[in-house]
């Protein structure tokens, strides 16, 4: 494996303004990167902030001293942080301050696994907003459901489409995030591999495969939606170009972010049509390369009827009532045995996105009614939208990592039933206390395994 720059990349980037050549392939001869999280608000934990560093874009974005083994933090496996390269949390401060938070709005993430921006979009939307995190391989949709799980909230649809599926929802959409697949030249630092498939031949295919994507997804998108075009690229030809094909060719006008200039953000303007385009480079700032531009559809975009869509009588069954907090704001319905439940105010949307999209989840899974009892789902057991009634059974570290291995706990308790597991106040998953023994609920796929 090799950490050497390829040559064609410095001198392509040699010919922009501002950039330091041999500032940027020395930061990439030294090992090792930035380690930083991201905190879920939503989820209250004790970690302790004070002494971290704050990114300066993000803040609920903390830099860790060190990478320590998030494996054995039952925190991490409760959801209360996502572990995210800290250039990518600029998304925040593009939301901030577009001023895409001030009402509720339909979001598609439509690049979306393993998670990190479906999460931070979770976090820094409108919080009746609904959330559509898209990913186009199986099993990567598969690890980002399990993410957004974790994340806690019931306002999100994980779909498992190609982009050219959103076609069939013409309007429809008021946010959209492309994160796209790209050359990956700005996790250099932390993936040599990366170094070796680079080739220019690569970067014009990503360049290519970017301008399909946006292309087929783009219609989706309503007249006067944001759209929010990321990579972690460093090439031109992936970034500014795209920038200005967008304007010449997909009815897209540019927006300004504004930016502090202690940060180290480079702004670009693109050759045609001086589109603001935001560049991180590790030698400038405490994070990977990364680059984002953003823009609004001038249209015109045709849109369907929404308001033509009657929601069904999808009344919540009474035996949830004492495990949701806002038993009335929710709307259940069924996946199979499993009920699941979503916000009332986004029915229609279940049925808009059902009739078009695979969906891979849907709101909270919050469990199986047997014989008028619930048996709670995992997903719930993550959920923040649990009543605070239920029983917790409060685990110690050691405790609450046998738990998550799936082993036994032997503990002292005085009352028989379902409980959640807890480790600092937060859930980790279901027990179910017997009068002899307590039953470890946490799901066997999900068991760490290896500590
Ligand atoms: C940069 S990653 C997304 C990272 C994610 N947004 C996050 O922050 O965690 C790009 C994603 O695009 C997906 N992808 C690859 N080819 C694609 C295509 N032709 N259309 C849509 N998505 C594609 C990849 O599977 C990958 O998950």
């Amino acid at each position: 494996m090799s950490n050497i720059i390829p040559p064609a990349l410095v001198r392509r980037l040699g010919n922009l303004a501002g950039f330091d050549t041999v500032a940027f392939e020395s930061v990439h001869e030294r090992e090792g990167g930035v380690t930083s999280i991201r905190i879920n608000p939503a989820k209250a934990s004790k970690l302790d902030l004070a002494s971290l560093d704050r990114v300066p874009w993000c803040d609920n974005g903390f830099y860790l001293p060190d990478r320590p083994i998030f494996t054995l933090d039952p925190l991490f496996h409760a959801g209360c942080y996502y572990v995210q390269e800290a250039s990518s949390m600029f998304i925040a401060h593009a939301i901030k301050t577009l001023a895409l938070d001030g009402q509720p709005v339909v979001a598609l993430d439509l690049c979306a696994a393993p998670g990190g921006k479906s999460t931070l979009l979770n976090t820094y939307l409108h919080p009746d907003s609904l959330l559509i995190a898209n990913e186009i391989l199986k099993a990567r949709a598969t690890v980002l459901a399990d993410n957004l799980v974790r994340w806690g909230q019931a306002n999100t649809i994980v779909t498992n489409n190609d982009p050219s599926a959103f076609r069939h929802l013409p309007g429809y959409v008021d946010i959209m995030l492309v994160d796209a697949p790209c050359s990956g030249s700005g996790m250099f630092r932390k993936d040599h591999d990366a170094i070796t498939e680079w080739s220019e031949a690569a970067v014009l295919l990503c360049s290519e495969r970017q301008r399909r994507i946006l292309a087929d997804s783009l219609p989706a998108l309503k007249e006067g939606g944001i759209l929010l075009y990321s990579t972690c690229s460093y090439s031109v030809e992936e970034n500014e170009e795209i920038a200005d094909w967008l304007c010449e060719n997909q009815g897209m006008e540019p927006l300004g972010i504004p930016i502090n200039e202690s940060w180290g953000i480079e702004q670009t303007l693109s050759d045609k049509h001086a589109c603001p385009g935001y560049r991180f480079y590790p030698h400038k700032l405490r994070g990977e390369g990364f680059f984002l531009a953003a823009f609004r559809k001038k249209g015109p975009q045709p849109s369907f009827d929404r308001r033509k869509l009657k929601t069904e009588k999808n009344s919540m069954p009474k035996e949830l009532e004492s495990w949701i907090r806002e038993f009335g704001a929710f709307t259940a319905f069924t996946v199979g045995s499993d009920l699941h439940i979503l916000p009332k105010s986004r029915e229609v949307d279940l049925r808009i996105v059902q009739d078009m999209l695979y969906l891979r989840n849907a709101g909270t899974r919050v469990g199986k009614l047997v014989r008028g009892e619930l048996i709670p789902a995992h997903d719930f057991a993550l959920s923040v939208e649990q009543s605070p009634g239920i029983p917790k059974l409060a685990l110690d570290r050691e405790q609450a990592l046998e738990y998550l291995r799936k082993g036994n706990l032997s503990l002292m308790h005085d009352r028989n039933g379902w409980a959640l597991a807890t480790y600092e106040d937060v859930p980790l998953g279901w027990v179910k206390i017997l009068p002899n023994r307590i039953n470890n609920y946490y799901p066997k796929e999900w068991r760490i395994a290896t500590l």
